[in-house]
């Protein structure tokens, strides 16, 4: 039977649009085939995806780098690198590499970018620039009150509603994953438009908004595989279903909040402060620009810093010679008038060595951002550095960051570097070694202030986050003992480019003067009329 004109134009079609999709596929998988990954991850992007909905791309992605190479395939036309010499090429101020498309899933609104997610550089340098003097403490005068202030309500919180007293029968215990988030969410909107959500006043999430943020995490994976969809949020349908301003509650009611604060500044008495907010308005921010990269602001600010913080609480907490070292150091700078009461300043813990080195090793125990920051190669393709082998990289591929790996590699922390020991980040400076030990350092230093991104992708909040950790890992640490109530598994983990941590339950209780737990631990053991309490030894002995 002979085909019909309408099948042979069909089979051709489709046999063309099959050829044409063969093709693509190979160029694709060629362009990139010097280096290793998983087998599919040069033919689709599922393994991407599968590795990004784990819950453990940071330990997923370290592995891939340990068996592929330093720099290694996750999917056609992107690459995951741990080498921190080539996150610092893709990031420096006048590296040809740009912003991958990867950034572009960073929007937060359908038709407003933001400083993380603009993919022309110029719009983004132009913004960075507007916005960074508002980062600095000349512009911001009230940033460190505003910091004290909130942590002050923190520790009252902690005080007040979850110590523990056993020896009054009161057991309580508190959960660090959720204080930790209300502490960085009540700080970053303090200090970005001076006044706060009321997280920490209320001990609740008010506007659903992190509750929210959990229901959109789904989305968020998927958007940061097939950025493409981001496109999607055009669509009238889709886009009514986004959050807005006008929402009662989650992120739209952020937005709202936000919106509101940024209006008061603009109306015909408007507000006046000193600020981040009156800072962006002095350089010609719009209404519009305002309300956007506030919200940026705040989903920028608070996760990083609050999974830095609890994760730093929780290492030092429960590694007994650490915090009897770090609460030794701090004890006799106050002997000594070198640390303000009732809060620490920010210039003073900077001096303390031991207290930098738990926030450096907190820091890179857990980098607080996992998501892959990708950059892409320019036009006339890259050679990259893979383990001392150079391999082509063609133009367009997009290298993402893998910040655990970095922060894990043994050939800079040294062999025990899943362990955490801030005595690592301690010059010795002792003999003839001196100078080989200041270089050891001086590596470890320069990786783990990647944990902050480089040159012109850099933090703009460092300051601001560093502050806090400063402040408010010592001083949690000098008035409350924590023990985590389940050592066996302390916390229920997400990895999803930022760590979701629930369940991470601790014994808080108030700490004393040395004496007055010696005094304390006495008077446990024996009762006023001098007899003591006994406790029965374990049967068993081996009999005389
Ligand atoms: C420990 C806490 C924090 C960590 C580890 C952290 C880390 C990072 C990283 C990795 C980037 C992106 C780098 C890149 O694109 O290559 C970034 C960008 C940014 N961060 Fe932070 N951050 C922290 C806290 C904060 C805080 C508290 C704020 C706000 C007050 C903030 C505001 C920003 C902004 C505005 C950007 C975008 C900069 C740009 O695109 O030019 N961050 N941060």
């Amino acid at each position: 039977m002979l085909a019909t004109p309408t099948t042979t134009i069909a089979l051709v079609a489709t046999l063309t649009l099959l050829t044409l999709y063969i093709y693509n596929s190979l160029r694709t998988y060629y362009g990139l085939r010097d280096f290793g990954g998983h087998w599919s991850s040069g033919w689709s992007r599922l393994w991407m995806l599968k590795t990004q909905s784990s819950g453990r791309m940071n330990k997923i992605f370290t592995k891939v780098n340990l068996k592929y190479g330093s720099t290694a395939r996750i999917a056609p036309k992107f690459l995951v690198t741990s080498d921190p010499a080539l996150f610092r090429r893709m990031s420096a101020v006048r590296s040809p590499f740009t912003r991958g498309g990867w950034y572009a899933a960073l929007k937060l609104h359908p038709e407003r970018d933001n400083i993380t997610s603009y993919l022309d550089e110029t719009k983004h340098a132009e913004i960075r620039n507007r916005m960074a003097p508002g980062y600095s403490g000349k512009e911001n005068v009230h940033l460190e009150q505003d910091v004290d202030e909130q942590l002050l309500k923190f520790l009252d919180l902690v005080g007040g509603k979850y110590v523990a007293e056993p020896e009054r029968e009161v057991f309580r215990t508190v959960d660090l994953s959720r204080i930790t988030s209300y502490f960085t969410l009540d700080v970053i909107s303090k200090v970005a438009f001076g006044q706060t959500f009321g997280f920490l006043d209320q001990d609740e999430d008010p506007f659903g908004y992190l509750a929210n943020l959990a229901q959109m995490l789904p989305a968020i994976i998927v958007f940061g595989v097939y950025t493409e969809l981001t496109k999607l949020l055009k669509i009238p349908l889709i886009k009514a279903a986004l959050p807005k301003s006008t929402d009662k509650r989650g992120l739209g009611r952020v937005m709202g909040f936000a919106r509101d604060r940024v209006q008061e500044r603009f109306g015909p008495k408007g507000v006046r402060r000193q600020d981040m907010l009156d800072a962006f308005i002095k350089r010609g921010m719009t209404e519009e620009e305002l309300e956007s990269e506030t919200l940026t602001q705040i989903t920028a600010g608070s996760d990083s810093t609050a999974s830095a913080l609890r994760m730093t609480l929780h290492f030092i907490s429960t590694s007994p010679p650490i915090l009897s070292r770090l609460l030794a150091e701090a004890n006799i700078a106050i002997d000594a008038g070198r640390i303000s009461r009732p809060i620490i300043k920010d210039a003073e813990a900077r001096v303390l060595p031991y207290l930098q080195a738990c926030i450096k090793e907190g820091l890179r125990i857990y980098p607080p951002v996992t998501g892959l920051m990708a950059k892409q190669v320019p036009p006339e393709g890259a050679m990259i550095d893979v383990d001392g082998v150079e391999k082509f990289a063609p133009p367009g591929t997009q290298i993402g960051w893998n910040s655990w790996g970095m922060m894990h590699d043994p050939a800079i922390f040294g062999q025990d570097a899943e362990i955490f020991r801030p005595e690592r980040w301690l010059v010795r400076s002792d003999g003839h070694e001196a100078e080989k030990e200041a270089e050891r350092v001086r590596r470890m230093d320069e990786t783990v202030t990647l944990c902050f991104g480089y040159g012109r992708f850099g933090c703009l909040g460092r300051g601001v986050a560093t502050m806090e950790l400063n402040k408010a890992v010592l001083e949690t640490l000098l008035r409350f003992n924590l023990q985590s109530c389940n050592l066996a598994k302390p916390f229920d983990e997400n990895v999803v480019g930022f760590y979701v941590h629930t369940n991470m339950n601790f014994v808080a209780t108030r700490r004393r003067g040395e004496e007055e737990d010696e005094k304390a631990g006495f008077a446990l053991l024996h009762h006023g009329d001098g007899s003591g309490v006994e406790a029965g030894a374990l049967a068993g002995a081996p009999e005389e």
